[in-house]
């Protein structure tokens, strides 16, 4: 779907937000090595995950707030990886059917228990292009099959705000001077071109450079709180959607419209995105929050993740960025508090892979050796259920969580803390099980940073004052030395006239 815009672009603009949006900036290159198209990375795995939201806007321009006591995550305080050896397998068998949904059309449904982990479509595309530009979809749709075509047609149908699909169809593909067409054949072909754009752009993934429209998994339905991920396997050229949490039978299958960092944008952002790109509104768990704790939460998730992207990667204009933590500790306990809130929110997405990555990866800068690997295993863990066990392209280019997993335990062995030749082992209490989740300090708290800051600036005034007073008191005891140094030169001299009076000039 050229769903609503998840791309950088839009989320450079809402620039108090995210990990992987500073323009620029050395994370920009550094995220380039993992990035499996949809930019959204921090370094760590981000395949092409988003459904391609205002992807295809190019087109159209033809014309801690961790509140235990109140988490959308019935399994927050539960939650334990998949231990790896009892991974299952990708399943053959389908575990959901197609339901109607009041208010939403048609969804997909579990039709039994689906454990975090289980991968629940793999899939091919019905109808892909190679670029985000809508009207490229008119020629592969006009060489598919005639079960192809109806395949397609009755998926549904919407046509963005932002998309003039029949001025796209006047500039790019009816030929007006065709003389083989009459006025009529024109309006029908432009009728016709126009609503396979509108289906594609609300039913489009990203996938491989380009988008893609799936049989099953354009039925998806979003929520702000999913539970599937999709993405797009470039080792296998398929979509793979995998639970990301425990399903139960008849729970609806939801995966976000929004890209990765859609979780950190607050509800107004979210509810304009979709109503302007999908035409409904949302009212999934944290849109229908009405106490204004998953408000707060995502707000200060969102400045945190931001603050520590600044803080390892640098930033512009970045003193003036709240949550910047100022030592490696403090930087530990922020990504530690940035996962127990994507927890509370319930998002087991990429995004808390990409929290472990930044919790270990500032854990070792910090020497604590055992959170580093811990998290490590975290990460690799979401990762896994997230993306499966088939990550072979993120191998190559050193982004996988097994490849970050290497690197911290040759840290270790560095750091002699590990023998050479000793494997990263999980530990008896995973941290996020063991340790409560405490509740976080509110969004207009200051931050401990800001704190430091005002302290310094206090500090520093007070020094000032006391090297001015310091300086006025020198000022003053030369200037009485000096005169007294005279009152003693004149009283010599009176004195020496006085006993040599004829030398007196
Ligand atoms: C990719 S399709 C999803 C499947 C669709 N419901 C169907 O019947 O085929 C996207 C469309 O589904 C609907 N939709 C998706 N998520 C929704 C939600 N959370 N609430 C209401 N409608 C939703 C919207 O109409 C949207 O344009």
């Amino acid at each position: 779907m050229a769903l609503p815009t998840a791309t950088e672009s839009e989320t450079f603009n809402l620039n108090h937000i995210y990990f992987a949006s500073i323009p620029g900036s050395q994370h920009e290159q550094t995220s380039a090595i993992s990035d499996r198209g949809d930019g959204h990375t921090i370094g760590t795995i981000s395949r092409s995950v988003s459904p391609s939201v205002g992807n295809s806007d190019d087109l159209s321009t033809s014309s801690s707030s961790s509140n235990s006591t109140h988490s959308f995550n019935p399994q927050a305080s539960s939650f334990k990886p998949m231990s790896w050896s009892l991974f299952p397998p990708p399943t053959a068998a389908r575990q959901f059917e197609l339901r109607k949904v009041e208010g939403k059309g048609l969804g997909l449904f579990a039709t039994s228990y689906i454990p975090a982990g289980t991968r629940v479509i793999c899939e091919a595309p019905l109808l892909q292009i190679p670029d985000n530009a809508l009207h490229l979809a008119w020629g592969p749709y006009c060489r598919l099959s005639n079960d192809q075509k109806k395949a397609f047609d009755v998926l549904h149908h919407f046509k963005p705000e932002h998309l003039n699909t029949e001025q796209v169809s006047r500039t790019f593909l009816v030929d007006v001077n065709d003389s083989s067409l009459d006025e009529e054949d024109v309006e029908e072909l432009i009728q016709d071109q126009a609503r396979v754009m509108g289906t594609f752009a609300c039913n489009n993934f990203q996938a491989a450079k380009g988008l893609a429209v799936f049989e099953t998994t354009s039925r998806l339905n979003h929520s702000c709180v999913p539970n599937v991920q999709h993405s797009w396997n470039p080792s296998i050229k398929q979509l793979t959607v995998y639970a990301t949490r425990d399903i139960h039978a008849d729970e609806e299958l939801c995966t976000t419209y929004l890209g990765g960092p859609g979780v950190y944008y607050v509800r107004s952002q979210r509810i304009e995105l979709l109503r302007s790109s999908y035409g409904f509104t949302c009212t999934c768990p944290a849109c229908a929050d009405n106490t204004g704790i998953s408000e707060g939460r995502r707000q200060l998730m969102a400045n945190i993740a931001y603050g520590l992207q600044v803080y390892q990667y640098g930033g512009q204009g970045q003193e003036s960025v709240p949550y910047v933590p100022a030592t490696p500790v403090m930087a530990l306990k922020q990504a530690e508090d940035l996962i127990c809130m994507l927890l509370d929110e319930g998002i087991f997405s990429l995004e808390l892979c990409k929290a472990y990555r930044m919790a270990s990866t500032v854990a070792l800068a910090a020497k604590n050796w055992e959170k580093a690997r811990d998290y490590a295993l975290d990460e690799a863990d979401i990762e896994r259920n997230c993306l499966g066990p088939e990550v072979a392209d993120l191998i190559k280019v050193g982004a996988a969580a097994l490849c970050w997993i290497e690197q911290v335990r040759m840290c270790l062995v560095k750091a002699k803390v590990y023998q050479p030749e000793q494997k990263l082992k999980r530990r008896k209490n995973p941290a996020h099980t063991s340790k409560p989740l405490k509740p976080m300090a509110t969004p207009n708290m200051p931050s401990p940073r800001k704190k430091a800051k005002a302290s310094a600036k206090k500090q520093a005034q007070k020094a000032q004052l006391s090297a001015e007073r310091e300086a006025k008191a020198a000022e003053k005891r030369a200037k009485f030395e000096a005169e007294e140094e005279e009152r003693r030169e004149v009283a010599k001299r009176a004195e020496f006239e006085k006993n040599y009076p004829a030398l007196r000039a």
